[in-house]
């Protein structure tokens, strides 16, 4: 890994207001270049140019931690995770949290158990199974004080993928892009019946620009034991959707 790495992201994340100390960026610098390599041999993420890996996909996953109050120890789950976000740089940086990166992608999960191994993270699990089937076994359905998640569906989708593994007073932290109103509006039936509330809609800006937002959704009570349906269903028949002649 390149000293200039770490000093680019340092100073980039401090731009926005969040502080890595050089060890937690040589580590940050560390998944980056393990992500790298296992992209030679698999698709992983499309995005490996140093500045957007930084922008895109550290600095973008800490905002999570500058929004969002986790306390000592949390619960988390990533759902989702992909290659590893925004659930490691979290991690990373939030060594007390327990976390348990999701994917159902095998090749995923391989790699991710190889960079948790490699990075020496502990009281981190990594999962290959669809949310949908998570959520009815009883080891993760309402055992989270939070999940997160990032570009894996539409709101109206993701929470019943979600909000199943929330504890009731836990809370579901959507990542989304510039403009979530429509989803939100889309997903107001779908948060109410799974037992949420939308609590807030966090705008903020990337460097570069980007605007983002997240939507953070609280558990006010249990969800109905019939969901999440099938896997595949909460996608191919979101709740509540309008149905268009
Ligand atoms: C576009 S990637 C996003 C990865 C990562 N969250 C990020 O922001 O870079 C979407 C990921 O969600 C996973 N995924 C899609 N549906 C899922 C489901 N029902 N349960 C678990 N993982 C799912 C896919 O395998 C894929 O790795």
């Amino acid at each position: 890994m390149s000293g200039n790495f770490v000093d680019r992201l340092m100073r980039l994340a401090g731009e926005c207001g969040i502080e890595i100390d050089r060890e937690k960026a040589e580590l940050l610098g560390n998944f980056k270049d393990e992500v790298v390599e296992w992209n030679n041999k698999m698709n992983l993420t499309a995005l490996v140019e140093e500045e957007q890996f930084i922008k895109k996909h550290i600095i973008d996953s800490l905002m999570i931690l500058k929004n969002i109050d986790f306390h000592q120890g949390t619960k988390l789950v990533d759902v989702g995770t992909g290659a590893g976000f925004p659930g490691i740089p979290v991690k990373i940086m939030r060594q007390d949290l327990e976390v348990l990166l999701m994917d159902s992608s095998r090749k995923k999960t391989e790699f991710l158990k190889y960079a948790v191994k490699k990075l020496g993270l502990k009281r981190t699990d990594v999962l290959c199974a669809r949310a949908e089937e998570a959520a009815r076994n009883i080891g993760y359905r309402e055992k989270y004080d939070a999940a997160v998640s990032r570009a894996v569906s539409a709101l109206n989708t993701l929470v019943e993928l979600c909000l199943p593994l929330v504890k009731v007073e836990g809370v579901f932290v959507a990542m989304k892009g510039e403009d979530p109103e429509p989803e939100i509006e889309e997903a107001g039936g779908a948060v109410a019946v799974l037992g949420g509330r939308i609590r807030d809609v966090i705008p903020y800006e990337l460097p570069g620009g980007l605007r983002r937002h997240l939507i953070v959704v609280e558990k006010i009570q249990e969800t109905p034991e019939k969901f999440p349906r099938r896997p595949g269903i909460p996608e191919k028949r979101p709740l509540f959707m309008k149905k268009f002649p």
